[in-house]
């Protein structure tokens, strides 16, 4: 499996904060944590609500773009987005490049009532326990950085938590090995990882080929309705918004002006 280079080098610093964390607290002891966490909270009946979702991400920098928003307080913010009527909060742990933690998944858990994604570069077991352990009900799973063996087993671990498997994908290869792992949450990113750049027609062109009982979620690009309504009309279930609410000024209302247009009676439904 040859992987993007953004991607090769993300993960290559992921390895080494997961052995960092894992000297300090083994596997077996992240195992009970996870084991005593509150329960999962149900991402797919949030998914499988009327209208097309939205999933806000809790979002402080990224490799394209740097730094792109002082987040303070990542409950207020998550809160802001509850109101705002978000279905799902996304929170980026990856430190190095996101500028992300495991304390703002800990702090948007204890915040709001909706489910909340770990969204990271997950690589093995430990940080789907890690995940469980401080409250996350979904994990992100990326195609392109796991061997198909290794994406069937985490999968399974993750559902066996009770949580949700959030499979992304770039290519309609990886689509395919998505399906063949057992997915039922498929992302397609629009964020070509050799380049960075946002490629929209990415979702259009993978979405069409994914089973009706597939749940798809439309990743990056969304700067307001008119781009939520382009995926809807591409079969979107959800769409996952990032920089244009962390650099919006007013997350509440830029969710709220979302997740209005995706549940108007003349926005464009997912055909099942
Ligand atoms: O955001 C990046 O630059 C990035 C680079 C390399 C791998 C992943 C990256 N982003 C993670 C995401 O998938 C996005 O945060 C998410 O889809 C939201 O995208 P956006 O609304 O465009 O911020």
């Amino acid at each position: 499996m040859s992987m993007p280079n953004v991607l090769e080098s993300i993960i290559e610093g992921v390895k080494a904060d997961v052995a960092a964390r894992e000297a300090v607290t083994d596997f077996a002891a992240v195992k009970a944590a996870s084991a005593k966490a509150p329960a999962p909270r149900d991402a797919m009946a949030a998914l499988r609500q009327p209208g097309i979702g939205v999933i806000a991400e809790v979002k402080r920098a990224s490799p394209s773009k740097g730094e792109l928003a002082t987040i303070g307080d990542p409950a207020d913010l998550a809160k802001a987005y509850e109101d705002g009527g978000a279905r799902i909060i996304s929170v980026l742990t990856e430190e190095r490049r996101f500028h992300g933690s495991l304390a703002d998944l800990d702090a948007v858990r204890a915040a709001v009532d909706i489910p909340v994604l770990r969204k990271d570069f997950i690589v093995g077991p430990y940080q789907i326990h890690e995940a469980r352990a401080h409250g996350a009900d979904v994990i992100l799973l990326i195609v392109a950085a796991l061997e198909q063996n290794v994406l069937a087993s985490l999968l399974d671990r993750t559902e066996s938590l009770g949580m949700t498997a959030l499979v992304e994908v770039h290519t309609e290869e990886e689509a395919d090995r998505a399906l063949e792992a057992g997915a039922s949450v498929v992302g397609v990113n629009a964020r070509n990882l050799k380049t960075l750049q946002v490629e929209r027609d990415t979702f259009s062109r993978i979405a069409p080929g994914l089973p009706t009982e597939i749940i798809r979620i439309a990743e990056s690009g969304v700067r307001g309705t008119a781009d939520l309504l382009a995926y809807a009309g591409a079969g979107a279930d959800a769409v996952l918004v990032g920089e244009g609410l962390v650099t919006s000024g007013d997350p509440r209302a830029a969710v709220r002006e979302l997740v209005t247009a995706g549940t108007h009676p003349s926005c464009p439904k997912p055909v099942r």
